[in-house]
């Protein structure tokens, strides 16, 4: 009976592909997906989609009718390439952009919907259910990790995930660390007495810059959960720079506390943490209101989701943007230029396989 119903639903999704493909009339495709055609279906050789095959012939009517019949907006083929890729590969604005709009509501009402357990394969952006110690905080946190530097030279900070050593911070990602301080702290109108909180002290790269800065900040706060990394600041003399106050924990341990919040607010907050995702971000956001000091204050985070694909990394900055203008801060983005070096960097840029780095700057909307 299952195998029936398995082989149906294969030459339906077959015939849908195919029929889209051959440009055959809306109304034929319509007929067919009212007729019980699997929208999600996706074919056993290559992996696409019917959607694939919509944006394949640039048909924008049957991109919308796709979508608003169920289609996965976010589903890849064999090659790892979502229809969105397709329509910008054919550098078709319309279709990507009625793509990714699918894309930011459907993750927004998954959002919405955080409390449901994490079953449906569309959240593969903002939610993860990686156990491992790239993917769970618990586990992240009690598993050893390595300061090492590697054969191309940058210094980095792994973890092993399942059997793989991961890498939490790359000296590669230096400048953009650099872009970033330069514009948090270059021209804040309080550059000569800033209070600086960082959440994830990693590679010490951005806690680096900041205590560079011609004007050391007055009070640098820095978050860290990860003993081998409290460790490696012990080691490395952090704990008696001045102004420098270490916090050891997660920042959920302290962000509504009055260690942290009775110094006034910061004019300055990053956050760049590991193994947490898109949620646990958003629930910073909403604590900045309360930290950050006044008008004049910046905000910037690590934005590194969904960084192996166009697609999904526009999503990912889109909805982050709708969420912090949710808890009132505007959003500037600048782009680095980030092209990857596979000569100089291997391996070590698979999980950010972009050119550009968008950089966030976030600020409390002036009412
Ligand atoms: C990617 S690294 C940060 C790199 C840093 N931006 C730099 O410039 O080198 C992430 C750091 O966040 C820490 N971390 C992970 N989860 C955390 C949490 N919930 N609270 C505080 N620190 C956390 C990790 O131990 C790690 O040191």
């Amino acid at each position: 009976m299952e195998t029936d119903i398995n082989l149906a639903a294969t030459h339906l999704g077959e015939d849908l592909i195919e029929k889209i493909l051959n440009h055959e009339p809306t109304e034929v495709i319509s007929a067919i997906l009212e007729s019980g055609a699997p929208v999600w279906y996706q074919n056993e050789t290559e992996g696409i989609s019917p959607l694939h095959a919509a944006a394949f012939t640039q048909n924008v009517d049957l991109v919308n009718l796709l979508l608003e019949n169920g289609a996965v907006w976010n589903a890849a083929d064999h090659r790892k390439i979502t229809a969105g890729d397709i329509a910008l590969s054919f550098n078709n604005c319309e279709i990507y952009t009625v793509i990714r709009n699918a894309g930011i509501r459907s993750e927004l009402l998954l959002g919405l919907l955080e409390k449901r357990p994490p079953t449906d394969s569309t959240t593969l952006i903002l939610r993860t259910s990686d156990e491992t110690a790239s993917g769970s905080s618990d586990a992240f946190l009690s598993s050893n990790l390595k300061y090492t530097t590697d054969e191309h030279g940058q210094n980095i900070c792994m973890v092993e995930a399942d059997g793989d050593q991961v890498g939490v911070m790359m000296g590669w990602e230096e400048d953009i660390m650099r872009e970033t301080v330069e514009k948090l702290c270059g021209d804040h109108p309080n550059v000569s007495n800033l209070k600086v909180l960082n959440i994830g002290f990693g590679l010490g790269l951005i806690d680096g810059l900041f205590q560079r800065l011609p004007k050391v900040p007055t009070e640098h706060v820095i978050i860290e959960a990860h003993p081998d990394v409290l460790n490696f600041m012990r080691d490395n003399g952090w704990y008696e720079r001045d102004g420098v106050r270490i916090m050891e924990g997660r920042w959920q341990d302290f962000v509504d506390t009055p260690e942290l919040l009775n110094s006034g607010g910061f004019d300055v907050i990053y956050t760049d943490t590991f193994s947490e995702d898109y949620s646990d971000l958003k629930r910073f956001f909403e604590q900045l209101p309360n930290l950050l000091a006044d008008g004049d204050s910046r905000f910037s985070f690590f934005n590194g989701l969904g960084a192996t694909n166009a697609l999904f990394y526009d999503v990912y900055t889109r909805i982050s943007e709708l969420h912090l203008a949710s808890v009132g801060l505007e959003v500037e983005w600048s782009d680095v230029d980030v092209a990857p070096d596979y000569d100089r960097w291997g391996r070590s840029r698979e999980y950010f396989s972009l050119p550009i780095y968008r950089l966030p700057l976030g600020r409390m909307k002036l009412i």
